[in-house]
């Protein structure tokens, strides 16, 4: 199935329950190429879930994800398209960093020459022979953004992606995020910190209690708000504070 647009990222209808519950009932958006997309919302939103599904990993109870016009599990080189951080996982803890990236870009059919470029570009070099069982937070983030980066893909997907990132690191992502959005690349980016989001972000899907309160350039969502992106996200989201 593919849909008629030439979005990178296209979520449509999107819901997702366990068991009665609805982690996300009603979610769609659009992340075009050029543009860094942040996805906001409270704990228990379903920003996760929501993430999830457009990367094939969760089925959605309704509706379709796209990603460059198709869905995930129809993409000829997924780890070309599409770079992504979900939750830190998938690094086993006595392989290196360097042993890491060099599995991944295998699995991928990547060229190996790659393996050291992201190392590099992540500041990852002098570490990259330790074993990840030793690596700080902060560290295994840098790792997990430069394991999105070595099949050189047109989207990310990054799911908190500053957490533990140390400023050196959150300066280092924020501006590879805007030279990637620079170069004609799509970003969907999840994150409570709002100041980053921005100074990084061109639009932002606010979603609470599984639906889409707001989406929209910053710009536009904050112009009552003296471009203040935390006073407008407070007060939208001032009646869904209860975590679900
Ligand atoms: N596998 C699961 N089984 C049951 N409930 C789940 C599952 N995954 C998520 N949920 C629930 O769905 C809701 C949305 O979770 P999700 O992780 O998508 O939120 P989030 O917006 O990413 O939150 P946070 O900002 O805290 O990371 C939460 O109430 C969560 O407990």
């Amino acid at each position: 199935m593919t849909n008629n647009t030439t979005s990178a990222i296209q979520a449509v209808g999107l819901k997702k329950t366990f068991g009665d519950y609805a982690a996300v009932e009603e979610v769609s958006f659009l992340v075009p190429y050029g543009r860094v997309v942040g996805l906001l919302g409270p704990n228990g939103a379903g920003k996760t879930t929501t993430m999830r599904m457009l990367l094939g990993l969760a089925k959605p109870t309704a509706g379709t994800a796209f990603i460059q016009g198709r869905q995930y599990s129809d993409l000829n080189h997924p780890a070309r398209s599409i770079g992504t951080v979900l939750d830190g996982g998938g690094m086993h803890p006595s392989r290196s960093a360097r042993q890491h990236l060099r599995i991944a870009a295998a699995m991928s059919g990547i060229d190996r020459a790659r393996v050291d470029q992201v190392l590099a570009e992540a500041g990852m070099a002098a570490a990259a022979n330790r074993p990840i069982r030793g690596y700080s937070l902060g560290m295994r983030q840098r790792l997990a953004l430069a394991t999105a980066l070595l099949g050189e893909p047109k989207i990310l997907v990054l799911d908190e992606p500053a957490n533990g990132l140390d400023p050196d690191g959150i300066r280092w992502l924020r501006n590879k995020l805007r030279a990637f959005a620079f170069e004609g690349g799509a970003v969907l980016v999840s994150s409570h910190l709002l100041a980053e989001i921005e100074q990084v972000a061109d639009d932002a899907v606010v979603i609470a209690h599984g639906r889409v309160l707001a989406a929209g350039s910053l710009t536009d969502l904050t112009a009552d708000y003296n471009g203040n992106l935390e006073s407008f996200y407070l007060d939208l989201t001032a009646n869904t504070t209860e975590v679900r």
